[in-house]
């Protein structure tokens, strides 16, 4: 393991693995003894997860790393940083290929020509609502995408299909900073601002789109996000207005 303590971007710490079973993991195991916020990286995962208890592959040379912090207060405002997470991701891509062949994908996947480039996992523990760590997971296609996922409807695309290769590491620098923007931006202005620029990134906004839960699914024009975060559909039945699902379109 090497360590950075070198402040990165300032107040950051970031730590370089080179095989962990799950960056988001290790994120959990380090989070009791955090001091600040700290990005982790591994060359390897053994057992990456993804969103719905799915699984998630690794291959060489895409970026797996998760930024662990102890933000405080209440557990959904914390959440909130998965729309952070996915407007810094966009940012961060945009570096690489032309912005209007990215959206992000509700809540928190960023597309590339309508195929997952990259997808967001935010998990987190604490007590009576309160956050005591939150750890946001990023799994990058930036070399390859793997060929066995079951999700057809976004088949993973890797940005070096489309774009150029770029190495874990340099992807890394340009989206820590991008993310310490999004985090200054929601310190001092709040959410509004953060809701807004992910809308303008949004995939299939104002059209008929598909949430499908465990229960069933919700078909509706996707009219906005709330200020909780919840997709808002307008259906034949009303507005609904959406917490968790997958979206389809
Ligand atoms: O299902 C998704 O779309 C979310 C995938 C998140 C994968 C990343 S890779 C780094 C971090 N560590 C994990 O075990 N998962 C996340």
């Amino acid at each position: 393991m090497s360590a950075d303590d070198a402040p990165w971007p300032e107040g950051y710490r970031r730590i370089v693995l080179d095989t962990v079973d799950s960056t988001n993991a290790e994120a959990a195991r380090l989070a009791p003894d955090l001091e600040r916020p700290t990005w982790i990286m591994a060359k390897r995962q053994t057992a990456a997860r993804g969103r719905r208890g799915r699984s998630w592959d690794t291959g060489e040379g895409n970026l797996a790393a998760t930024l662990v912090m102890r933000p405080g207060g209440v557990a959904h405002w914390a959440a909130l940083r998965t729309f952070l997470a996915a407007n810094a991701l966009f940012e961060a891509l945009a570096l690489y290929v032309d912005r209007t062949r990215l959206s992000v994908k509700w809540p928190n996947d960023v597309l590339l020509d309508n195929g997952k480039v990259a997808g967001i996992l935010l998990e987190s523990a604490g007590t009576a609502g309160q956050v005591d760590w939150l750890a946001i997971g990023f799994g990058v296609n930036l070399k390859s995408a793997p060929w066995n996922v079951r999700d057809a409807a976004f088949p993973p695309v890797a940005l070096a299909d489309l774009g150029p290769e770029v190495e874990p590491e340099a992807f890394l620098d340009r989206l820590a900073d991008f993310y310490a923007t999004e985090e200054g931006i929601l310190e001092r202005l709040g959410f509004e601002p953060i809701r807004e620029s992910w809308l303008k990134r949004a995939a299939r906004l104002g059209e008929v789109i598909t949430a499908r839960t465990g229960s069933g699914e919700t078909v509706g024009r996707f009219e906005t996000i709330d200020e909780h975060g919840q997709l808002i559909l307008d259906t034949a039945e009303g507005r609904r207005a959406i917490a968790a699902a997958d979206v389809f379109f």
